[in-house]
């Protein structure tokens, strides 16, 4: 059986002025697959988020999500189609409870396809869901907390369950354990795969631990071109990657 392709760049290129920070990258990502992106710093990897997500459109190539082209399209158009990107705590309502905050990215992805006489039947689907996903974020004690009140751990966990509750099957996450102390890095990866199980997962981060313990492939940015795109245990043992990227982060983490 061959694998469904979610989202697809096909020779991707994006300049700024003269330069030229994205030189040409290609990637099928499957449905259901999570990957992760990895490679030196000023490599391209948050260039290539903005691209994927619409901030930016490409100098040419092409992207796809789900068979269609999103290239160029506004970032909340793209949103529609089924893709959403969680960034470092910016999305949150951080004046409204953990519970509305749910509720209203339900509502949101409901807002544009239902006439507004629906909007109340509407509401006890959205209530249900929001309930659904705050159970899988295990943050049901936090229910009426502000989101502003929360821990940083659970305004992350609250900052990805938005991207479920609004309905999303490809879902970008930049840097999902930054600032965390191992052991929470440790709960939240295990978060991370439950809350997205059965999704497509595309995630930018530095820590090693987390992307082993996470991607069923990563994709190597180096200077702005993917030089590797493999299972973990390859891209490990990958010569060219060890010598551009891998071998002195494996080391630095050797010596910490
Ligand atoms: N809007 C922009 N205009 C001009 N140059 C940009 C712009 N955005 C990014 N760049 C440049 O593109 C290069 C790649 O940056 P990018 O942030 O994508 O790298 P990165 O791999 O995410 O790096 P890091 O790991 O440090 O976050 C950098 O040299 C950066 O200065």
């Amino acid at each position: 059986m061959t694998e469904r392709v979610a989202l697809e760049l096909r020779d991707v290129h994006k300049r700024f002025g003269k330069t030229e920070i994205i030189r040409g990258a290609s990637l099928r990502v499957n449905a259901g697959e999570r990957v992760a992106i990895i490679g030196p710093n000023g490599a391209g990897k948050s260039t290539l988020f903005n691209l994927i997500s619409g901030r930016f459109a490409p100098s040419s190539g092409e992207i796809l999500l789900n068979g269609a082209r999103i290239d160029g399209a506004a970032p909340h158009r793209i949103n529609r189609q089924g893709l959403a990107r969680s960034f470092q705590v910016s999305n949150l309502f951080t004046h409204l409870s953990v519970f509305e905050n749910l509720r209203c990215a339900v509502l949101w992805s409901l807002g544009y396809r239902y006439a507004f006489w629906r909007f109340l039947a509407n509401l006890r689907d959205a209530n249900e869901r929001a309930e659904e996903v705050m159970a899988m974020l295990q943050l049901q004690r936090r229910r009426d907390a502000l989101a502003m009140n929360l821990t940083y751990a659970e305004q992350r966990a609250l900052e990805i369950g938005l991207t479920i509750a609004g309905g999303a099957d490809v879902i970008l996450l930049d840097e999902p354990t930054a600032g965390m102390s191992k052991s929470e890095t440790r709960r939240f990866v295990q978060l991370i795969r439950d809350v997205t199980a059965g999704k497509t997962l595309l995630t930018v981060e530095h820590d090693m631990g987390v992307v082993f313990g996470l991607a069923d492939r990563i994709a190597v940015l180096v200077y702005g071109e993917v030089i590797a795109f493999d299972t973990p245990e390859a891209v490990r043992a990958n010569p060219r990657v060890q010598e551009a990227y891998l071998g002195s982060v494996l080391a630095q983490a050797t010596e910490a």
